[in-house]
């Protein structure tokens, strides 16, 4: 089991280019929120413009429009319920998030069965929250997908797709199941207390050392998901920029926690850009944990 320290976020998040432009730093279309669940959305979206995605389009329920814009005017939106120009868009972006507040439904189930079918090798697919619900609850192939797959799921949404309880959730079992139903270009961030990560073509696993009871409040997930779709836009190493994502989450909410008895989602937000700042600008230097 390899830890996770500084060392990746100071590889990973490099100064930018000064002849670059937002198309420098990628494209994210974002599925997430139905008619109740806006806030995962919104969640989910600022984390990815926040950690630096050039453009970050977002479906969701109608709903949700007016709020969405009202907090994250950076974001476009499109109808989450009219499927043609979703999976239209789909073909431009570099890496697609779904599931963060979606119901469950045959529609969305279709949905994202069509996006598996769709992704290309050059795309990144997170599938996170509802949306790993929805895999296990209508049996959805993952195997025959080309795109890099990222798995976000908690013990539960685990245990639903896996069929694995917590105490049986070993690194053994969660390997083996991996390799079982999902391509070798697949990672699985199992959340937790701590969150392990596996990537189906490697035989090493990472665990990440950090994070707080702080954390513990609803929409944290939905900002882990907004971030790892904000870094595999922009860094070019998908892998790397899961196990950084991963990382940064914890260590700013780690950070957070020494002055604060929660830490809330859009709290951690507001210092991305400077956190990430930090680790551009200072290699092998003062930034270490
Ligand atoms: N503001 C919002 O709109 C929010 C929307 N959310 C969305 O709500 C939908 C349902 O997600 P939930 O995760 O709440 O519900 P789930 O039904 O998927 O699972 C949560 C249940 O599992 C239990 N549990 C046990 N161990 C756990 C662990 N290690 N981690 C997490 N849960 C554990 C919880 O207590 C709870 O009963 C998702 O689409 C999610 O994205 C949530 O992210 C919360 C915030
Ligand atoms: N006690 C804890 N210690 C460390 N990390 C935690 C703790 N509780 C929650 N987290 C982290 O918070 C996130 C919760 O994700 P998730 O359950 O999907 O939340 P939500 O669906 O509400 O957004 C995960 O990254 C998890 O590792
Ligand atoms: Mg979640």
């Amino acid at each position: 089991m390899k830890k996770l320290t500084t060392k990746i976020l100071n590889d990973v998040i490099q100064p930018r280019p000064h002849n670059s432009y937002k198309g420098t730093f990628g494209k994210v279309l974002l599925i997430a929120g139905s008619a109740n669940f806006g806030g995962a959305a919104i969640m989910a979206a600022t984390a990815a413009v926040y950690t630096g995605a050039g453009l970050v389009s977002v479906a969701t329920s109608v709903d949700n429009f007016a709020s969405l814009h009202a907090r994250l005017p950076e974001a476009m939106v499109l109808d989450l319920n009219n499927f043609k120009p979703l999976l239209e868009l789909l073909t431009s972006v570099n890496v697609i998030a779904i599931g963060p507040g979606l119901e469950v439904t045959t529609n969305n189930a279709q949905l994202l069965t069509a996006i598996i079918e769709k992704v290309s090798q050059q795309q990144c697919l997170i599938i996170d929250a509802s949306a790993i619900t929805l895999l296990a609850q209508y049996q959805i192939d993952l195997q025959h997908c080309q795109a890099q797959v990222i798995l976000t799921p908690h013990q539960i949404e685990w245990q639903r797709l896996s069929g694995l309880t917590p105490q049986q959730q070993t690194t053994t079992n969660n390997y083996q199941y991996l390799q079982q139903i999902a391509a070798p270009q697949t990672a699985l961030i199992l959340k937790g207390a701590p969150s392990h990560i596996y990537f189906n073509n490697e035989a090493e696993i990472y665990e990440n050392t950090l994070g707080t009871p702080a954390m513990a409040t609803g929409g944290m997930g939905d900002t882990l998901t907004g971030m790892i779709a904000g870094f595999a836009a922009q860094f070019s190493n998908w892998h790397d920029a899961v196990l950084a994502a991963v990382f940064l989450h914890s260590y700013g909410a780690e950070l957070l926690a020494k002055d604060n008895y929660v830490v809330l989602p859009t709290m951690i937000d507001q210092y991305l850009p400077q956190w990430m700042n930090q680790f551009a600008h200072a290699k092998d230097s003062s930034v270490n944990h």
